[in-house]
């Protein structure tokens, strides 16, 4: 059995990977907690432990420095300028997350066909790929939360409150005003950037929706498109099988 984690800015991700090729997630913890979670983990039977991190370089060497006490070996998985059939955008490859880079591969090795990936975590990421396995480039932009704690630390009189509805209408406070116009900036980057895309590939894409801030989007809206929550999990699995 290999471990796989995947530390994003706000969650860690664990799975395992069994020999016979499924994953189960295990958990979605606080990424402050990784050292907690992660030690009690090691003790069944793991061969090896697979991660990616977009984090701080100290989440890489305290996740290097726990499977080395437990004598447990690792692969870090890093963004490459070609991998499993798909080619990297930047001309600076490294510089692409290793999240959005893992997204990539996993959506390629499955469908081969023009795709926008849009995941919304921390941050909002909207990657293009085209069939033959040519990333596009893509945007970033701040998440659900990001744009919330940005507007609340800047201003005096605006503030939120509970979870907001399903709906997403013109408010008539400022509570539903805010969390409904940061929903609507988050709808409308994927609107914009959906017909951009199609401009360019001069198809209409495959939409592929992942990420914890999916749960922002109205559900009428998202009911259109595809959901794959544990997409940079399947990336990693792939590495974990493949190398
Ligand atoms: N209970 C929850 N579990 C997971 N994600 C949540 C939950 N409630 C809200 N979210 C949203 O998911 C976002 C985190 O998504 P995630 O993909 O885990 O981020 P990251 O990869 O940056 O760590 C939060 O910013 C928030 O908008
Ligand atoms: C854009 C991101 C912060 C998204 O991370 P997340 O929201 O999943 O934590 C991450 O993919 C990242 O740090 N990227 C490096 C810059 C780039 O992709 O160009
Ligand atoms: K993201």
């Amino acid at each position: 059995m290999q471990l796989l984690i995947e530390a994003g800015n706000t969650y860690v991700k664990v799975a395992q990977l069994f020999d016979d090729g499924n994953m189960e997630l295990l958990g979605r913890y606080p990424s402050g907690k990784l050292e907690m979670v992660l030690e009690p983990l090691l003790e069944k039977g793991i061969n090896r432990i697979v991660f990616a991190s977009v984090g701080p370089v100290e989440v890489d060497n305290s996740i290097q420095r726990i499977a080395q006490l437990a004598n447990i070996p690792v692969m870090q998985v890093k963004t490459l300028r070609k991998d499993f059939g798909v080619k990297n955008a930047y001309s600076e490859y490294q510089y692409l997350g290793v999240d959005r880079w893992l997204t990539l591969v996993a959506i390629h090795q499955e469908l081969k066909k023009d795709t926008v990936i849009v995941d919304i975590g921390t941050a909002l990421t909207f990657d293009v790929l085209s069939e033959d396995g040519k990333h596009l480039g893509g945007w970033i932009a701040p998440g659900y939360q990001l744009m919330m704690k940005s507007v609340l630390e800047n201003t005096t009189k605006v503030f939120s409150d509970r979870d907001h509805t399903d709906t997403l209408t013109f408010a008539d406070n400022t509570a539903d005003g805010l969390k409904n116009g940061c929903r609507a900036a988050l709808l409308g980057l994927i609107e914009y950037g959906l017909s951009q895309a199609r401009d360019k590939l001069k198809t209409e894409p495959e939409v592929i929706l992942c990420g914890g801030g999916v749960r922002h989007l109205p559900i009428s809206w998202g009911k259109h498109y595809r959901h794959r929550s544990e997409l940079v999990l399947e990336g990693l699995a792939l590495y974990a099988k493949c190398r």
